[in-house]
């Protein structure tokens, strides 16, 4: 059964005139005076819908600062009124929303770290029920999708319809230049799920430093990400919170002018004919491509069944380094990017054992 969201457009809650909605704004509030000062800078860019800043924050370890709780409240109220924009808040408890709706939050978000657990996700959408505001869900902190969808869908279970998704990157133990590998992947089998639900970049907590956050984003808006969700403090280096990763609003500004943003269609009939021409030629080379995995596996199959019949394990070593040396190797004088060909290696690989072991195990049962 194709899971299905009754999810409304994002035009229809936040008017950004066919732009890419942007929110923007401190990790944490630290005090009234860091926060509105960036609100204020922020609205003065002209192309900030919303504010955002971390009330109620999860970290990792205790000891850090965790948020300035109720406190800061009244600053967002404050922020608002002088800003006329919308305030987004992270909210990780009944608690937290309760309080968040009563000062005048409008948007509420759940993090990575609440969106791994079932329970915590639960406990949100039942204190949601009946409760007319839209929620952003984070990507779970390990690279679930599973998870990522569930939590939409016990949102969604109570009655809410202004939803999009964070994409902020995965924790996945490998080492990468950035904080949370992207796994763009990921967003884009969510879109195939959930057409209609937006998707919004956060190359904040993607990126863990500065320096990559244009590439970062610029990456959200070629895949066509309905928006962005960026950490901007006045100063930044001195936040009380992910300092390396916050830039100056006036910085940010800059950040958004540099930004391509493309169309997803283009009305040129001679760009059409040329990208059909060529689409045909990419259909046809991906038939031999196919052609050509299953004449590699009726051979695989071949060769399986003589181990079998030699009592000789599917698995070898040998055979294996060179082939995926050598293939490396001539992807690379190809000019292809070598982890492609390694990796599609793998795979191919992975398969290729399947399928062995199952030739093996067809003589087990005959046997
Ligand atoms: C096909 C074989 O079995 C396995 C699969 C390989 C492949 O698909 O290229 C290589 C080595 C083996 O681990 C083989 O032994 O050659």
């Amino acid at each position: 059964m194709k899971p299905e969201l009754a999810v409304e457009p994002l035009e229809s809650w936040i008017q950004t005139d066919g732009k890419p909605l942007i929110i923007a704004g401190p990790c944490s509030a630290e005090t009234e005076e860091q926060l509105c000062e960036t609100a204020r800078q922020l609205k003065e860019l002209g192309a900030v819908h919303v504010i955002r800043a971390g009330v109620w924050k999860p970290r990792t370890r205790p000891g850090s600062f965790e948020g300035m709780g109720k406190a800061a409240l009244p600053w967002i109220q404050r922020a608002k009124a002088e800003t006329g924009l919308p305030f987004a808040v992270e909210v990780a408890t009944p608690e937290h929303i309760e309080l968040a709706l009563k000062y005048g939050v409008d948007i509420l978000w759940v993090g990575a770290r609440t969106t791994v657990n079932p329970f915590n996700v639960q406990e949100i959408a039942d204190a949601l029920r009946g409760v007319d505001v839209p929620v952003l869900v984070k990507n779970p902190v390990n690279p679930d999708l599973a998870l990522w969808v569930g939590a939409f869908e016990r949102i969604a279970g109570a009655g809410i319809t202004r939803m999009a998704a964070i994409h902020r990157g995965f924790s996945t133990g490998e080492t990468s230049k950035y904080r949370n590998v992207p796994m763009w992947q990921m967003a884009i089998e969510l879109k195939d799920m959930f057409p209609q639900l937006p998707i919004i970049g956060d190359p904040s907590h993607m990126a863990g430093k500065r320096a990559y956050l244009q590439e970062l984003a610029q990456m959200a808006m070629d895949l066509n990400y309905d928006g962005l969700i960026v950490e901007s403090h006045i100063d930044p280096d001195k936040a009380w919170s992910d300092a390396a990763q916050q830039l100056t609003p006036a910085a940010f500004g800059e950040m958004l002018d540099h930004l391509q943003i493309r169309q997803v269609e283009s009305q040129n009939l001679e760009f059409q004919g040329a990208m059909e021409q060529i689409r045909a030629k990419i259909d046809n080379i991906d038939r031999q491509l196919i052609e050509v995995l299953a004449a590699r596996m009726a051979q695989v199959e071949k060769l399986a069944e003589y181990k079998r019949d030699n009592n000789v394990t599917v698995f070898q070593p040998d055979r294996w380094k060179e082939v995926h040396e050598t293939r490396a190797k001539l992807g690379k004088k190809m000019g292809l990017y070598p982890e492609l060909v390694e990796e599609i290696y793998k795979i191919i690989h992975m398969e290729s054992i399947r399928k062995q072991t199952e030739v093996m195990n067809s003589n087990i049962q005959n046997a």
